[in-house]
Formats: C-alpha cells, sequence, structure tokens
C-alpha cells in the first residue's frame, strides 16, 4: 500500500470513463497515474484524447454523459491521509474541491462572477469553506493572495471585466490557491492569453509551485510548453497514456513511435538553432539540447 510518505499525492488505478449517448465514446480507457507531491505533470495529446477527461474524473468534476465504470482514484493528504475520492459525494466532496484539488480553467472570464466584486468572491470562498475566519482574517488573506500573484490589492475591490486578460488568469490562480491547495489542475490556462503574458502567467505558476509545494496537472496542446515546465509529461491518444516520461527522456529518447510523431509535429521543436528559446523566456525544455 502506499503511505504519504512514499510521496505520492495521487493513485489512478484502472480509470475507465464513458460518455454515455446514443454512443458510447471510450474518453478513458483503464489508465493507472501516480501523480508526486509537488510534481507539474504535463498531459499531452491532440485534441480529443482524453486529457480534460482523465483530470476532471480524477477530481469528481465530470458531469453526466460522463460516467465512471471502473477504477480508483485515492488522494494521499498530507494530514488526514489516504482518500478514496471516487467515493466522495456531497459536501465532503465540495470541500475536497476546493481544499485539497482546485481547478484554473482557459477562460477566466466565465469563471469569475461579473458582477461581484474579487473581494466579495474570495470571501465566499472563505465563509463557505473556513467558516472560522473571522472579516479581519478574510481580508488579510485575500491582500496575501493577490500579493502572492502579483496582482496590486487595490484590485479586490474591483470587478473581472476591469482586470487585463492577464490580470484575470492571475486571480484565477489566487482562488485556485485561496485554500492552500496540494493539487492545482490547469487546463489550458494561458491558452486564451498572448506570447507575453503568458510567459509571465507560466513563471509565476512555477514560483508559486515552489514556494507553496502544490502539485499541478497541467493540460495543455503545446507540447513545447510541458517540455520546459514539467517534471513528466504524460503522453495520451484515444484515451490511454503511451508513454511517462520525463521532458528530457521524451525530448531526446521517446519510446513511442507517437510520441515522436507528437514531437515531430512541433517545428520549434526540431527546427534550427535556437529555435528552442521562445518569445523571449527561458529556453525550453528545461534540458540540454544535444550538439549534432
Ligand atoms: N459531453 C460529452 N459527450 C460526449 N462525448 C464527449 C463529451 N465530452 C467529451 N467527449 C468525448 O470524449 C473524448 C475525450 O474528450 P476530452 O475533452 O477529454 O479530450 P481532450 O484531450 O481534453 O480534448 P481537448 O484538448 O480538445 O480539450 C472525445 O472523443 C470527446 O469527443
Amino acid at each position: 500500500m502506499t503511505t504519504a510518505s512514499d510521496g505520492v499525492l495521487l493513485e489512478v488505478k484502472g480509470l475507465v470513463v464513458d460518455y454515455e449517448g446514443r454512443e458510447v465514446v471510450h474518453a478513458v480507457k483503464e489508465v493507472d497515474l501516480e501523480l508526486r507531491r509537488g510534481e507539474i505533470l504535463g498531459l499531452a495529446g491532440e485534441s480529443g484524447c482524453g486529457k480534460s477527461t482523465l483530470a476532471y474524473g480524477v477530481t469528481q468534476l465530470l458531469r453526466p454523459p460522463a460516467v465512471i465504470t471502473a477504477g480508483s482514484v485515492v488522494f494521499h493528504d498530507e494530514v488526514e491521509g489516504p482518500i478514496d475520492v471516487l467515493s466522495l459525494a456531497g459536501k465532503p466532496l465540495r470541500s475536497f474541491r476546493w481544499s485539497k484539488v482546485a481547478m484554473v480553467f482557459q477562460g477566466a472570464m466565465n469563471s469569475l462572477n461579473p458582477v461581484i466584486s474579487i473581494r466579495a468572491q474570495l470571501d465566499d470562498v472563505f465563509t463557505t469553506h473556513r467558516p472560522g475566519l473571522n472579516k479581519q482574517g478574510r481580508r488579510a488573506r485575500a491582500t496575501e493572495l493577490l500579493r502572492l500573484v502579483g496582482v496590486p490589492a487595490d484590485r479586490l475591490d474591483g470587478y473581472a471585466h476591469e482586470l487585463s486578460g492577464g490580470m484575470r488568469q492571475r486571480v484565477m490562480i489566487a482562488m485556485a490557491l485561496a485554500l492552500d491547495p496540494q493539487l492545482v489542475i490547469m487546463d489550458e490556462p494561458t491558452t486564451a492569453l498572448d506570447v507575453v503574458v503568458q510567459r509571465e502567467i507560466i513563471a509565476e505558476i512555477t514560483r508559486l509551485r515552489e514556494e507553496l509545494g502544490f502539485a499541478v496537472v497541467f493540460i495543455t496542446h503545446d507540447l513545447p510548453l510541458l517540455l520546459e515546465i514539467s517534471d513528466r509529461i504524460a503522453v495520451m491518444r484515444a484515451g490511454e497514456i503511451l508513454e511517462l516520461a520525463t521532458p528530457e527522456e521524451l525530448y531526446f529518447a521517446a519510446r513511442h513511435p507517437y510520441s515522436r510523431q507528437l514531437l515531430a509535429s512541433f517545428p520549434s521543436l526540431t527546427g534550427g538553432a535556437g529555435s528552442l528559446d521562445r518569445s523571449g523566456g527561458p529556453a525550453a525544455p528545461a534540458v540540454e539540447r544535444s550538439p549534432s
């Protein structure tokens, strides 16, 4: 049995997720996966391969017609010990989602409430999940969270539409971190942003991960980005994980032909010298390039 001391945060075994419509779609097929405490795990693969279904499945965020038909998900909480995620329902499930696992989605405008101030939205999270926190405590925590993600505290009393896209995404990250989760699922968190802002947000995410130690499941079509920021990358195709490797292993010695095909579909990875250094950021991936 896995214990917290093994450093495993999330243990997924034989997970099967189907979409039950007129025709059943087998979106996730008997996936086994171990996510380590504090690691950034990238989920790579073409559109429709099941990345989001897998990530939402392990956090019980799926809605009908999605059905988990087999498998188990165990979250090794650093305080409470193992939690059988798939057996959670109602209040314990809602609490699990904010307190242990948080989500950052692509369009912050869709996740933030346009008619409620940022402060009130954070307040909502605290009053629901941290009822012991008084008004002063909530104010202090809200200010601290904004500072953490590099948003001026005076924005707390503003509204989502008054913020730039990058600022909004930072606020979303602050909300996700509000209850100090051990895992943050990020589904294309920077896709809607321009490249410069995207780089700033990515740098912020990796810095916060260093500082706070949460694990990240990072979903994106951007394989070069994953090579740069991930500790390990799972390559998915048609509901299965074909290969799970470090960026170095994947970049220099991918085992599965499909992984090689996927890498080859990014000219920036296979092109001429210097092509790994994208948009002024740190070189991707964080691996030594071969001299050839
Ligand atoms: N609500 C739904 N009803 C039926 N099938 C669905 C539904 N949502 C997703 N699917 C199917 O499940 C499979 C996996 O989809 P999923 O969105 O998880 O893939 P993805 O890799 O995250 O794709 P993308 O990168 O485009 O977001 C696809 O075949 C998709 O068509």
